[in-house]
């Protein structure tokens, strides 16, 4: 894993002001690990205050509207999120997709009104179990990515693809390194395709689906990992922190 490894907490829809005190012990605790880059996305409600009380690490978003404003009762722009202290947003989580109907187009168009805002954005894609056994792993992913990721100039600059194949997601249950190492070999082939040999290079891709501090260092070893989207186990310091030192250590392998 040549790039400096990113690691991500996605706390869902988790989290009041009680749980300040986990953003703080986390920021205290990757700025010792200055080798990894670490982020949390809270709930909404808890950017500001999360952007204040942890000052070192990134703050983002689970998600966000596509447009810039209007009448859309409960929904969040972009630019709102932005001004609440986020620097960066994740589109297209599974769970997005599967609770409210989110397809590639619409994750397309949040991925872009996100850059629009001025933002980064973390793409997400994944295989349900039944494409996986039917061999449709790679080509399901190659199609979301294709439909999913922003276009325009300079867009590939600032994305992260998020992998996580969705039979994986709260389950406790993994792909094998040999599996996870093949799909992201497959997701670079893509970004270079879309986005160009150097800039599709660069491009960080994560793993998400049941990371914790005892599988971390297996699965940040894969080929083409460049970090973790972690759900559940970044709801503490101590196991989220736990996943931060085995990528630090990850860098050493
Ligand atoms: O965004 C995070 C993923 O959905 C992974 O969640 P998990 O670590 O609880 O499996």
């Amino acid at each position: 894993m040549a790039m400096r490894p990113y690691i991500v907490g996605n706390w869902k829809m988790n989290g009041t002001r009680a749980m300040l005190s986990e953003a703080r012990a986390i920021d205290r605790g990757a700025e010792r690990l200055v080798k990894v880059e670490v982020a949390l996305a809270p709930p909404f409600t808890l950017i500001h205050a999360t952007r204040k009380e942890a000052a070192l690490i990134g703050v983002g978003a689970q998600d966000c509207h596509a447009a810039e404003g209007g009448a859309h009762t409960g929904d969040i722009s972009a630019a709102m999120i932005k001004d609440a202290g986020a620097g960066f947003t994740i589109v297209g989580h599974s769970e997005r997709r599967a609770n409210h109907g989110e397809k590639d187009a619409d994750v397309r168009a949040k991925a872009e009104a996100v850059l629009a805002a001025g933002m980064a954005v973390i793409v997400c894609v994944g295989e349900t179990e039944d494409q996986r056994d039917a061999g449709k792993a790679e080509s399901v992913v190659a199609r979301q990515l294709r439909g999913s990721l922003p276009q325009g100039d300079n867009a590939g600059e600032k994305v992260t693809v998020a992998y996580e194949p969705v039979w994986a997601i709260g389950t406790g249950r993994t792909p094998t390194v040999e599996e996870v190492g093949a799909m992201h070999r497959s997701i670079r082939a893509v970004l270079k395709d879309l986005y160009g040999e150097e800039t599709g290079g660069k491009v960080r891709i994560l793993y998400g689906g049941s990371v914790k501090p005892e599988n971390a260092v297996e699965l940040l070893g894969a080929d083409e990992v460049n970090g973790a989207l972690v759900g559940g186990a970044s709801l503490t310091a101590e196991s989220f922190l736990g996943i931060v030192v085995a990528a630090a250590e990850s860098l050493e392998s």
